[in-house]
């Protein structure tokens, strides 16, 4: 039984003041059926894993560097994410592939670094408007998840999320039947290549909102969400965070 999970990616955005919405959201959910994660920025993933009223939200990182230590500056290793206190982190982003250039060889390497340390990487792959256009969505989705991630993935260590670049903070979205045909694809890649294919979950992310939440959680080898702009306030995430839970009890 491949394991739900609603994910919340705070973007740059988030001060202390900040961090009461994870315990909102963690009070309005005490028990629920599917895993919880938000990942706030770097500056607040230790104050976020620490409050006190957290209950089951894991926290998460959005990035980590290859290495465990050493004269990077700027960057934060997996190693620190974990001693932060977080469980997850989010790689290879568009966001960090169209910002900093970041290659599936890249994202592949620093999954390394973030099994190394214990933690659950979430592995973004999608297309740009162009590469759909072009009929390109699923050879592209392809070769990012073959480089991106490493043959060592497992159910337990893994997660990917299908973000299409053009729904990301558009309000957009495909149609069902396109979230389908390239979760269905996916999961026939992760069957083939990882003897625990079917077990990996796969995310969907691009302007998921509590409207079209129930929609999206209903579709084929869905099995949760990576939600950007909504997860930034207990009230609209919640909802989000019920739907999945209603569809994974
Ligand atoms: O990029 C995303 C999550 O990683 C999606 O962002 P939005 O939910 O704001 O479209």
């Amino acid at each position: 039984m491949r394991r739900k999970l609603a994910a919340g990616n705070w973007k740059m955005n988030g001060t202390k003041g900040n961090l009461a919405q994870i315990e909102a959201l963690a009070s309005a959910f005490p028990d629920p059926a599917c895993d919880v994660l938000i990942c706030p920025p770097a500056t607040l993933v230790a104050a976020a894993a620490a409050l006190p009223d957290r209950r089951s939200v894991r926290i998460g990182g959005q990035d980590c560097h290859t290495g465990v230590a050493g004269a990077h500056t700027g960057d934060v290793s997996a190693a620190m994410l974990a001693d932060a206190g977080a469980t997850h982190v989010i790689l290879g982003h568009s966001e960090r592939r169209a910002d900093h250039g970041e290659t599936d060889a890249l994202v592949r390497a620093k999954t390394d670094a973030a099994h190394a340390a214990g933690l659950i990487a979430v592995v973004c792959v999608g297309e740009t408007e162009a590469d759909r256009d072009a009929g390109r969505t699923l050879d592209v989705v392809a070769v990012q998840v073959t480089g991106s991630v490493p043959d060592t993935a497992t159910a337990a260590n893994t997660v990917i999320a299908y973000e299409p670049v053009w729904a990301i903070g558009t309000g957009r979205t495909p149609t069902l039947e396109q979230i389908a045909e390239v979760h269905d694809f996916l999961r026939a890649q992760l069957v083939a290549r990882f003897d625990q294919g079917s077990d990996i979950s796969l995310l969907y992310g691009g302007s998921v909102k509590p409207g079209n939440a129930a929609e999206i959680f209903a579709v084929s080898n869905v099995d949760g969400a990576l939600v950007g702009g909504a997860s930034l306030k207990a009230e609209d995430f919640g909802p989000i965070v019920a739907a999945l839970s209603a569809a994974s009890a």
